[in-house]
C-alpha cells in the first residue's frame, strides 16, 4: 500500500492505477493490463505482445475471438506505451520487455497452473515473443508471430545508416529518426485512420536509442534462431515495408523446430490482423485454428 497521504500513481492519461487493472514491474513501473476471460473453464492461456508505438487495445477483436474458443487471453501495454508508465516508446534495455512479459505470464500461470500457455506477438511484439520463448524453451505450447520483427529492413538498415545510428547514439541518443509511416500499416484506409486517430498510440519520431535497442534485439534473435525448437506459426505479408518478410523466411528456414508453419499473404501489408477484411479474417481463422490444434489433450480426455 502506498504510504498514507501519498498522491495515487496515475497513468499518462491521468487515471489512478488503483482504478485500472495493472501489474507493477521490477523497476516499480505500473503496466496497464487487459484480460479476456471465457465464461466456462479456460482451455489455455494466451499472452498477446503488441508492437512498437501501439498498445494492447487494438487486439480486442482478436482476443474476443480467442475467448470464444475458451481461451483466457491477457496482455499489457509495454513500458513507455499506451496506459503504462515509462518514457514514451523508449527503453533502456530491450530485455525489460521480456522480463515484464515473463512476470505477467508467471502471474497468470500461478492462477491457472494446469493450462498450456501460448504467445501471440506482432512486429516488435514478435521479437519480444521470440526472445521470451527462447528464455523458457519448454514453457510454451506455441508461439504465433504476425509480421514479426526478426531482421532489419535492408533499405532502412544500410551499413552506412547503421554506422551513423551507432555514432549518433553515442552523441545524441535522444535524437529522433523518422516515425512509423502509418500508410504502410494496412491497405484498409479505415484502419490507418483509426491508428492515426488513436491517442494511445505514439506518433512521434523514433529515438536513436530506441532504434539501437531494436537492432540489439535483432542481433540476439539471429543468434537464437539456430536453437529454436518450440512450435511456431508465422504469418507475414509480402508487401510489408516495416518488417521485412525475409526475417520470417529466415526464421522458418533456419530453426530446427519440427512443428513450424509459415503462411505468406500476397500483397499483405504490415498489420495483417488489420489489413483488408478478407486478410484480417483469414489471420484470425489461421491463428485460432493453429492454437486450438496445439492445445495438448489433457490426461482426463486421454483417460476417457
Ligand atoms: O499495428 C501496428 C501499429 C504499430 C505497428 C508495429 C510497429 C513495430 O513494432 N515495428 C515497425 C517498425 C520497426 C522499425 O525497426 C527499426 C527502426 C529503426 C532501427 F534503427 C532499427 C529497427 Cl529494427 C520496428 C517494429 N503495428
Amino acid at each position: 500500500m502506498p504510504e498514507p497521504g501519498a498522491a495515487p500513481r496515475r497513468s499518462p492519461q491521468g487515471v489512478p492505477y488503483s482504478d485500472l487493472p495493472h501489474i507493477v514491474n521490477a523497476d516499480g513501473l505500473h503496466l496497464f493490463c487487459r484480460y479476456w476471460e471465457p465464461a466456462g473453464q479456460p482451455r489455455a492461456l494466451v499472452f498477446i505482445a503488441h508492437g512498437a508505438g501501439e498498445h494492447c487495445g487494438p487486439y480486442d477483436e482478436m482476443a474476443q475471438k480467442l475467448k470464444e474458443f475458451s481461451l483466457l487471453v491477457f496482455a499489457h501495454d509495454h513500458v513507455g506505451h499506451g496506459q503504462s508508465e515509462g518514457d514514451r516508446m523508449n527503453i533502456k534495455d530491450f530485455q525489460i520487455y521480456i522480463r515484464d512479459s515473463l512476470q505477467h505470464i508467471d502471474l497468470m500461470k500461478s492462477r491457472h497452473p494446469d493450462l498450456p500457455v501460448f504467445i501471440v506477438g506482432h512486429s516488435m511484439g514478435g521479437a519480444i515473443s521470440i526472445l521470451t520463448a527462447c528464455e523458457r524453451p519448454g514453457d510454451f505450447a506455441g508461439v504465433v508471430l504476425i509480421a514479426p520483427l526478426v531482421q532489419m529492413n535492408p533499405e532502412s538498415a544500410t551499413p552506412f545508416k547503421v554506422f551513423m545510428a551507432k555514432l549518433l547514439n553515442h552523441m545524441v541518443p535522444s535524437l529522433t529518426m523518422g516515425s512509423i509511416e502509418s500508410k504502410w500499416l494496412s491497405r484498409d484506409k479505415r484502419q490507418v485512420e483509426a491508428y492515426d486517430a488513436d491517442e494511445l498510440n505514439y506518433h512521434g519520431g523514433m529515438r536513436v536509442s530506441f532504434g539501437m535497442q531494436l537492432m540489439a534485439a535483432v542481433e540476439r534473435m539471429e543468434r537464437e534462431i539456430p536453437s529454436i525448437s518450440w512450435p511456431f506459426l508465422l504469418l507475414h505479408g509480402d508487401a510489408d515495408k516495416l518488417c521485412d518478410i525475409r526475417g520470417s523466411r529466415m526464421m522458418h528456414d533456419n530453426s530446427p523446430s519440427t512443428d513450424k508453419k509459415i503462411k505468406i499473404y500476397e500483397g499483405g501489408y504490415h498489420a495483417l490482423h488489420h489489413d483488408l477484411p478478407e486478410v484480417a479474417e483469414s489471420v484470425l481463422k489461421e491463428l485460432t485454428t493453429w492454437i486450438t490444434e496445439h492445445i495438448p489433450a489433457t490426461t482426463s480426455q486421454e483417460a476417457q
